[in-house]
């Protein structure tokens, strides 16, 4: 089979991009070098201008020039073809302006009619607002009162997390935007549900026979969910010692991994129909009632300085802009459960954390083991199967099951059966960030959330923000360059299960039949 990812050249419609932040590390690191994968790859035709905004002057010239530096150190594609990059450039133009100045809006709209005619645009419009969350309202007002909502045209509005910083915030936003968007003509952007192997588990889930009449409550023994990250908090420490890891990582992303593991089969192949079932699933988690409760399934922890590959780390609160008493958890663990038919009764074990000792993004189905009364010699040695699924940044898929070691009698050889995507086509696997901007521009909004999908998020997290607001004591300290606070390790253990490796470190005993482990 060939796994390369020549994929259908469809271009998205024409439009003009409106890139709010552009002087931002968002665009930087991801928005530009997307830009340019999509046009070398011909999703976008030459119908399409980009305008850069953000309050910093800048001339073409210059914005260019950035724009060409990013693409050089952060895309999986080179602007090595001059003739190429200079037909690319010239589709991007920059406005200095502030968003809490409508008159700005309204010279950026007269600037659009002008790109409309030069690049033969019909008046359709993407705003991608790369903003502080506190500024989506305000764009969003100005967007309107400036004009640029009256083209002939589509609308759409990309915006990125956080939305919000609790049900209340985040119910408040959606009605401001609500003024001037409809619900369908908003992108909300989780960047997971761009990934590639995300994408990938419903494919795994519903076109394989294999697979589906297991997933369920009466073959699976539990289910673990890891986001671990190597990097501190970097520039960001001002956002995100207001944030934390729960809602910095767990309100997004980890719900949205547990809605795409946990959801029915969608009735059509239409966003909708997935959307709802994932809204389903966030509707089903067992709210945490107590803090009580919490203390017992929630375990939250903060790195202290320590060390990794030799290299000494600071500890979060030397970090740069954090308070040097900052109780903001940099970790988070978490035994959750999904009341519904398929699940009851089967703990989803999730963690993420900074400054842990691999960066990796993991999910392992573990199903529950053969009955006891199987007549192996060495029946101890038997380990549960293992359905693997490597997200980041390897890609790929592993299945451990037991065979029989080769010349011994009925012995027991843990096996790794490895798809490994990434070998097949190495670092060529679309950025999360072109999938879902070339999804936005042609309307599929089923890998961004719904309002409810957010709602019943932070209508989950948001409980156990309340638990920690009662109580600092159980915040944990961890070594930066370890696997976090051992109370998380005592979740599973109480339940007699343990943290599967992750990485592709399966344990030393296995035999890898395709691929390699790392
Ligand atoms: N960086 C990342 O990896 C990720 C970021 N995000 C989210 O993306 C958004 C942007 O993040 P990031 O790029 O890191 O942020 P940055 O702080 O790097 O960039 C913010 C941008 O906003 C512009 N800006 C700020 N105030 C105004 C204003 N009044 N008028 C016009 N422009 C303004 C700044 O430009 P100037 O100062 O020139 O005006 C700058 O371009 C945030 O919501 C963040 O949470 C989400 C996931 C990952
Ligand atoms: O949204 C975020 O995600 C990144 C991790 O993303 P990944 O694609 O590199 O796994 C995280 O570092 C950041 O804190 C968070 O805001």
């Amino acid at each position: 089979m060939n796994y390369s990812n020549k994929q259908e050249l469809t271009a998205a419609e024409g439009a003009v991009y409106y890139l709010f932040g552009a002087t931002g590390d968002l665009a930087r690191r991801k928005l530009f070098p997307a830009l340019f994968s999509l046009y070398k790859e011909g999703k976008l035709a030459e119908d399409f201008a980009v305008v850069g905004l953000a309050r910093r002057p800048r001339d073409n010239g210059q914005f260019r020039q950035d724009v060409y530096e990013s693409i050089q150190e952060f895309c999986r594609y080179k602007a090595i073809d001059q003739e190429l990059w200079s037909r690319f450039a010239d589709h991007f133009v920059y406005m200095s302006l502030d968003i809490h100045n409508v008159d700005g809006f309204r010279e950026l709209n007269r600037l659009s009619g002008e790109l409309d005619q030069k690049f033969g645009i019909n008046g359709n419009r993407l705003f991608y607002l790369a903003l502080a969350p506190e500024l989506f309202g305000p764009v969003s007002f100005n967007l309107r009162d400036g004009g640029l909502l009256e083209s002939a045209g589509w609308h759409k509005l990309v915006i990125e997390k956080p939305f919000g910083y609790d049900l209340e915030s985040a119910r408040e936003l959606n009605g401001q935007l609500s003024q001037v968007f409809k619900e369908e003509e908003v992108y909300r952007i989780d960047h997971y549900l761009g990934k590639e192997m995300v994408q990938n588990i419903q494919v795994l889930r519903f076109a394989n026979q294999l697979f589906e009449p297991l997933w369920n409550k009466n073959h699976i023994a539990n289910v673990q969910i890891t986001l671990s990250e190597t990097v501190g908090v970097e520039e960001r420490g001002g956002y995100y010692d207001h944030s934390g890891a729960l809602r910095d990582m767990g309100q997004n992303h980890i719900l949205q991994m547990i809605t795409m593991i946990a959801m029915e089969p969608p009735g059509r192949l239409h966003p909708e129909s997935l959307r709802d079932e994932k809204v389903k699933v966030l509707r089903s988690l067992r709210q945490l009632g107590s803090s009580e409760e919490v203390r017992e399934r929630v375990v939250r922890g903060q790195y202290r300085a320590g060390s990794s590959k030799g290299k000494e780390l600071p500890g979060y609160r030397q970090e740069d802009k954090v308070d040097p008493e900052s109780s903001t958890e940099t970790y988070f663990a978490a035994k959750v459960y999904v009341d519904n038919f398929r699940w009851a009764g089967v703990p989803f074990y999730i963690r993420t954390g900074k400054r842990l000792p691999v960066k990796t993004t993991e999910v392992v189905i573990e199903f529950k083991n053969v009955p006891d009364n199987v007549l192996f010699a060495k029946r101890h040695e038997l380990g549960p199967n293992l359905l693997v699924i490597r997200v980041n940044p390897m890609e790929g898929i592993y299945l451990k099951i037991n065979a029989k070691r080769p010349g011994s009698d009925n012995e027991v050889q843990p096996v790794a059966m490895e798809f490994c995507q990434s070998c097949q086509i190495g670092i060529n696997t679309p950025e999360a960030y072109e999938l879902l901007l070339y999804d936005a521009a042609r309307g599929d909004s089923t890998y961004f959330t719904r309002w409810d999908e957010v709602a019943a998020a932070w209508t989950f997290v948001d409980r156990i923000a309340a638990a920690w607001r009662e109580n600092d004591g159980d915040l944990r300290s961890y070594a930066a360059g370890s696997w976090g606070p051992e109370e998380a390790d005592r979740l599973l253990q109480q339940d007699g299960f343990f943290w599967w490796p992750v990485n592709g470190q399966a344990e030393d005993n296995v035999v890898w039949i395709s691929g390699g482990g790392s």
